[in-house]
């Protein structure tokens, strides 16, 4: 039996986590995969609740659990609270460094039916697009000390720093996809500028040449790399990056696959724990209205079964069912075209739509 940790968060987390969950109810049972869910608050909700975005009490549920999975947090209402407490820094990134989740893998697949919905011409996507982002979460400019804004206001300070320990820990496993993938990974820094980034450059150069100088490496500055991702996508296979960079190109990517709904990854310590979460945010400005795309909550659940629970054929099916779904023309409102032969669908039809065809 495994112990899933279910925490919704706010804005349209509770909304598509109740997808997720239907999903994952349908398929355990076709696999005979015993899932035990513990729903716990964290975020905005558990500030209202708790008066903390991360009450002790969830942390624990965590503790104890084979994997997290994980909605969105922030909005609106807890913005202007002070830094720690607000969900994002006070919930999200403490769980990533308590349980030491180093590396964020954000796969960006383009479903061959919805090549209408992304925003490049059709003759850059023909052949779909895959890519899977390597992004270092433990470290980088998140984390680095010191980081404060002064007393009097007049000045603050965010520190970006990487040790080689933490750069070839996540260069290996982008080396290791990549073997299993195409062979090519793209190392992005800004080394022109950043010491961090000289040190990422030099270690990622190093890692290939002992290790392995089978896999294609080329190394490329963020700025271009942002350009790169609309130009051309297809020159990329693995795209190897720090926290701050892999945050902006994961959103950039997305519009690859149509809409930011359609994204989830997977963040994974030494051992295999892993949090799974979708690469968007809670959506305020949908929020409430059982509209928001379902998909990249219920491939976070993929996800987990593939990478955490080792139940890769069941994953599959998961992301089959979702494409059979896209194939037949269900839309949510981000994805809709208004194309013949599209139907526009709520978030909850949605659901049931993938689970119909579990
Ligand atoms: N992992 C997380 O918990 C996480 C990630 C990103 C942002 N946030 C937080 O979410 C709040 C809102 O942030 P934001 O507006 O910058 O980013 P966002 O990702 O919430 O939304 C950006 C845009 O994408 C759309 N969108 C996102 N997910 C969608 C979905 N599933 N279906 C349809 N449309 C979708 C939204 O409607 C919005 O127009 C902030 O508090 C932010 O800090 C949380
Ligand atoms: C909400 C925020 C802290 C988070 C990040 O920056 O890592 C989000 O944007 C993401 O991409 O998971
Ligand atoms: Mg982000």
């Amino acid at each position: 039996m495994y112990k899933i940790a279910v925490l919704p968060g706010d804005g349209i987390g509770p909304e598509v986590m109740k997808q997720a969950i239907k999903v994952l109810d349908k398929i355990s049972q076709k696999h005979n995969i015993s899932l035990q869910y513990e729903f716990s608050d964290v975020g905005g909700i558990a500030i209202d609740k708790y008066d903390t975005p991360l009450p002790e009490h969830t942390l624990k549920i965590c503790e104890n659990s084979d994997a997290i999975l994980f909605g969105s947090v922030g909005g609106p209402k807890w913005e202007n609270l002070p830094p720690d407490k607000q969900p994002e820094r006070g919930a999200l990134l403490p769980l990533r460094k308590h349980f030491n989740l180093f590396a964020n893998i954000r796969p960006v697949k383009v479903f061959k039916p919805l090549k209408d919905s992304c925003s490049l011409k059709d003759n850059l996507i023909e052949d779909g697009i895959d890519i899977v982002i390597f992004r270092e979460l433990t470290s980088g400019i998140y984390f680095g000390q010191p980081k404060y804004i002064s007393k009097d206001k007049t000045y603050a300070i965010d520190t970006m720093k990487y040790s080689v320990s933490e750069i070839e820990r996540i260069a290996r496993l982008a080396f290791e996809a990549a073997r299993i993938r195409n062979n090519r990974v793209t190392s992005v820094d800004k080394a022109n500028v950043l010491m961090s980034s000289i040190l990422w450059r030099e270690t990622v150069t190093k890692l290939h040449e002992a290790e392995y100088s089978d896999v294609e490496l080329n190394h490329m500055y963020v700025d271009n790399a942002a350009m790169q991702l609309v130009r051309n996508p297809n020159q990329f296979d693995v795209i190897l990056t720090g926290n701050m960079f892999g945050d902006i190109l994961s959103d950039e990517a997305a519009m690859l696959s149509g809409s930011l709904g359609m994204l989830a990854s997977a963040s994974i310590n030494e051992s295999g724990f892993g949090l799974y979460e979708p690469i968007g945010g809670t959506a305020p400005d949908i929020a409430g209205q059982n509209i928001a795309n379902p998909i990249a909550q219920i491939l976070s659940a993929a996800y987990m079964l593939r990478y955490s629970l080792k139940h890769d054929v069941a994953a599959t099916e998961i992301e089959k069912a979702i494409e059979e779904v896209l194939n037949k023309g269900y839309r949510t409102r981000d994805i809709y075209t208004g194309k013949e032969g599209e139907v526009l669908v709520n978030t909850d039809e949605m659901g049931d739509l993938i689970v119909e065809n579990l």
